[in-house]
């Protein structure tokens, strides 16, 4: 079952082909990364969910239905060009919100002053914008994306730009709102909060899906390294992709940096080594790390921007 899903979505703005026959799926109470680097497609594919463009062709369903304003108004949205009316007050910029989401005044309200006393800043509500600090304006925006309690929270590049305080309460925000049943959608080309958050993700390279799955199962597109000290040649034990000799010491003892082929698992070559009473000085395992992985499917180039 999926609460997102988009079928072969395509869209093109004259000659630019944004979204390239895109097809994944986002599942009740997930949090879900959609990864890429500048220009792949995050915030054109997020438009369309929010109805706000419509694809050129190919379907999205989203809450059981096509996008538009009943959907809309059960989804939350954070923006990555952000903003809020400089002369309205952090109460009154999440009303007006809740509002466009069809909350009542009152019940807007409430929420808006139950979001504000959870980012400690319920003593500001009636500050205008102006004269809040860059960091409270975050936090007051954040609370417009979450105010109508959506059923799916959209954040476009949620981390840039915020100092670490308020990168850990946005990290709480998003598991609190899993926890409440909710599925999270947010895009990000830094891995660490993928690493800690996301149950799947997805991967975009010039509008075109690379990967879609777990954190786990993008691991598993890169071989996993393993630093052995031993006294034997490792190059041709089963599952040994390559081996590199690293250094030397005393005794015949030598340093291997060994790439496993990407269906062995580090265990398999462990029992390899014990069953043939081989002795070992050290078997310390490295696992690709997702940036490596982002970088594999995007390229070096892509990645860093
Ligand atoms: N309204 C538009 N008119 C013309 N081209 C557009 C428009 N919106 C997006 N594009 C183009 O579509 C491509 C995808 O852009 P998009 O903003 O979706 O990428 P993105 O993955 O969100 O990138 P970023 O991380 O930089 O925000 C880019 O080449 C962009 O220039």
């Amino acid at each position: 079952m999926s609460l997102l899903s988009m079928h072969d979505v395509r869209k093109t703005f004259g000659e630019i082909v944004a979204v390239d026959d895109l097809s994944f799926e986002v599942r009740p109470g997930e949090i879900f990364g959609f990864l890429g680097g500048n220009g792949a497609g995050k915030t054109t594919s997020m438009r369309m969910i929010l109805d706000i463009i419509r694809p050129t062709s190919g379907r999205i369903e989203v809450l059981g239905g096509k996008p538009g304003p009943e959907q809309g108004n059960r989804i939350g949205f954070l923006p990555e060009e952000r903003g809020l009316y400089p002369k309205m007050t952090a109460i009154e910029t999440i009303i007006f919100f809740g509002r466009m989401k069809g909350m009542t005044t009152g019940d807007a309200k409430r929420e808006g002053m139950a979001l504000l006393e959870r980012f400690e800043l319920a003593d500001r509500a009636k500050s205008a914008i102006a004269d809040m600090s860059k960091g409270m304006a975050q936090k007051v925006q954040l609370a417009t994306s979450i105010v109508n309690s959506p059923e799916l929270l959209i954040l476009d590049e949620p981390f840039s730009g915020l100092d670490p305080v308020n990168q850990q309460l946005l990290e709480d925000e998003i598991v609190r709102a899993q926890k409440n049943g909710a599925a999270v959608m947010f895009s990000t080309h830094v891995m660490q909060h993928v690493e800690r958050l996301c149950d799947r993700m997805l991967v975009l390279k010039k509008g075109k899906k690379r990967f879609e799955g777990t954190p786990d199962e993008a691991r598993e597109l890169l071989a996993t390294k393993v630093h052995v000290t031993a006294k034997i040649d490792p190059s041709s034990l089963g599952g040994v992709a390559s081996a590199e000799r690293v250094g030397s010491g005393a005794d015949g003892w030598t340093d291997w940096q060994l790439a496993l082929d990407p269906d062995i698992k580090a265990a398999n070559l462990l029992e390899q080594l014990t069953a043939s009473g081989t002795p070992l000085r050290r078997f310390d395992v490295h696992r690709a790390d997702l940036h490596d992985v982002f970088v594999h499917l995007v390229g070096e180039e892509e990645a860093a921007r």
